[in-house]
């Protein structure tokens, strides 16, 4: 579904990206890990288009979409959950989720469907829908973000570490949302410092070192090596 031969990009002079191959398959879950400054939301931002390539080529559904404008590549079935969450706290949470289907081609009928399905997988943000979105809890604004990049009917979702700064309980909450996604059908190509957590509901993974590919393998495979045991995963 999505193909990322030797892609370079960087900041002004500076190369972030040494040359990154990576594939993610219809129906995965692909987890990506590495240690801070490794180049995890780099990637990810040149997926979605915010973040410029200086070499290499990324595919999605055999388009090649290198130069896509973000809004193309919306259009085209890739959506984004940033770094950070990234919701618009004085707007309510239901203006939050209906910027997320801003481009969407569908008809407003569409539109309210979606709303629906989300507040039924977020029951909480039906319930504060009028509420500005900067009063939800950490855990809240997460499934907020994931709502709104939920509301342009992806195929492919990156999230980008979407546990950050979530109490444990919440982490495993997130983490299970994803995995229902993935058995909905959406794609997921996630970034996370949970790196056991992560791998664990991961179909495959990669590791990534200071713009490198060190590794890759089947999530299970990942967790058990001893080399990523004792970087990543603290065990
Ligand atoms: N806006 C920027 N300007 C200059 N350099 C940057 C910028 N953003 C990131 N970098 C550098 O690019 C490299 C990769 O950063 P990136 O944020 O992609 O890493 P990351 O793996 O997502 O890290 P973290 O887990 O800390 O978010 C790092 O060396 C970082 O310092």
């Amino acid at each position: 579904m999505l193909r990322i031969e030797d892609l370079r990009s960087g900041y002004g002079r500076i190369e972030a990206l040494h040359g990154i191959t990576i594939e993610v398959n219809a129906g995965e879950i692909v987890t990506l890990v590495g240690g801070n400054g490794a180049g995890k939301t780099t990637l990810l931002k040149a997926v979605s288009g915010v973040q410029p390539v200086s070499g290499g080529r990324i595919t999605f559904e055999g388009a090649d979409i290198t130069q896509a404008t973000p809004h193309k590549r919306v259009a085209l079935g890739i959506s984004q959950s940033p770094e950070g969450r990234q919701i618009f706290g004085p707007l309510s949470v239901e203006d939050n989720l209906r910027l997320g289907a801003y481009r969407s081609s569908q008809g407003s009928a569409a539109v309210e469907a979606d709303l629906q399905k989300i507040y039924a997988m977020f029951p909480i943000l039906a319930e504060r829908r009028k509420n500005p979105a900067g009063g939800l809890s950490g855990g809240q604004q997460q499934m907020l973000a994931i709502g709104r990049a939920l509301m342009s009917r992806p195929r492919l979702l990156l999230l980008d570490e979407p546990s950050m700064g979530l109490a444990p309980i919440l982490v495993d909450q997130i983490l299970e949302t994803i995995a229902s996604l993935r058995d909905q059908g959406v794609t997921v190509f996630l970034v996370e410092q949970n790196a056991f957590a992560a791998l664990s509901i991961a179909d495959r993974g990669y590791v990534i070192e200071t713009g490198e590919i060190a590794k890759e393998g089947t999530g299970k495979d990942l967790i058990a090596d001893p080399a990523v045991r004792e970087a990543y995963l603290g065990v």
